[in-house]
């Protein structure tokens, strides 16, 4: 759906992107992560066909940025960071307005209007001036424009930037929405967390480079040195019994007992645990719970923009 090679953009002997190698697919959501002019704005314009790459490729479904820039706007929705609204029309006509530039046209229009205002939940405000619209709702608007022409791929740049927690929630669930109609979405954030269980993959880039590009559950991987599993028995007494069992074996680096659960720390170079579930079992433990610890973003995404590792 999206690829791109050795994507590079340079402004003088500066570059806003360097080497950038992206491969994605229909029905992926992806996260841009990165702090402020790390390039995320740059990479989306690029594939939007707004700007021409220094060198390097980007394809959207198989159209190349450079030969076939008419066909990929015709596949590509790209909504700003920022944008305006008229002061003057209501968010009926805003929509009208954009769709008849799609050339969407006649009794087509209004019920491609009408979908787009249910798809964004913006219904109840059909009739309000755009101009008088929250943030939150300001971008469900523009969301709903850049979905009119029905566009396979979609490049959201900060769509949650200035929303209150309600509206980002909001966004989020409208995001997991367009996933699941099968579009691909790159959306771009500074903060990883906030985009993390939406996302099924994550890219951050920092200073114009690609510091991890893969599924989110790799990047976790990947920043963290020791696995750690959360193992919770069926009956609190056994927590002490855990313990023994661990003290020593090969696989494991150190135990702490928490209030119903053992996190167990894994040594750095364990890759298949597989024998301590069987262990466990073996002595007579029931399981309620045997799952890795999950990592929070926050400190996966300070680590990898520093250079440093997140340590236990
Ligand atoms: N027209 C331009 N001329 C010179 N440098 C530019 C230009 N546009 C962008 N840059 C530089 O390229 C780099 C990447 O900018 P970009 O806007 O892509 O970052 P970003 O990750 O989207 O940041 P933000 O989160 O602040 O929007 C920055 O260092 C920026 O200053």
């Amino acid at each position: 759906m999206i690829k791109t090679v050795d994507l590079t953009k340079k402004y003088g002997d500066a570059f806003a992107i360097r080497a950038i190698d992206l491969d994605l697919e229909a029905g992926d959501l992806f996260g841009f992560i990165g702090p402020n002019g790390a390039g995320k704005t740059t990479t989306m314009r690029i594939i939007a066909t707004l700007l021409e790459p220094s060198w390097g490729e980007a394809y959207v479904c198989g159209h190349s940025v450079h030969t076939q820039p008419k066909e990929i706007r015709r596949l590509v929705g790209y909504m700003p960071d920022f944008f305006g609204v008229y002061d003057d029309m209501t968010v009926v006509e805003y929509l009208e307005f954009f769709a008849a530039s799609y050339r969407i046209g006649g009794t087509d229009r209004r019920k491609r209007v009408n979908e787009m205002l249910e798809v964004v939940d913006l219904d109840f405000k059909r009739d309000a001036y755009a101009n008088t619209l929250s943030r939150g709702q300001t971008q469900r608007l523009g969301l709903a424009r850049t979905l009119l022409h029905d566009p396979q791929v979609l490049l959201l740049d900060e769509p949650l930037s200035g929303l209150d927690p309600r509206a980002r929630i909001e966004m989020r669930n409208l995001l997991r929405r367009l996933g699941e109609m099968g579009k691909t979405v790159i959306v771009s954030s500074h903060i990883l967390p906030e985009l993390a269980d939406v996302c099924n993959k994550v890219g951050i880039i920092d200073r114009g480079e690609l510091k991890q590009n893969a599924r989110v559950t790799e990047v976790i991987r990947m920043v963290r040195e020791h696995t750690v599993l959360i193992i919770q028995p069926s009956q609190r007494e056994q927590m002490s019994r855990i313990a023994e069992l661990f003290q020593g074996h090969p696989l494991v680096q150190s135990t702490q007992p928490g209030d119903d659960a053992v996190r167990v720390i894994l040594n750095s170079d364990t890759d298949d645990y597989s024998e301590l579930p069987k262990l466990l079992i073996e002595n007579g433990i029931g399981l309620k719970r045997f799952a890795e610890e999950e990592l929070d973003l926050e400190s996966a995404f300070m680590a990898l923009t520093k250079g440093t590792s997140t340590r236990m």
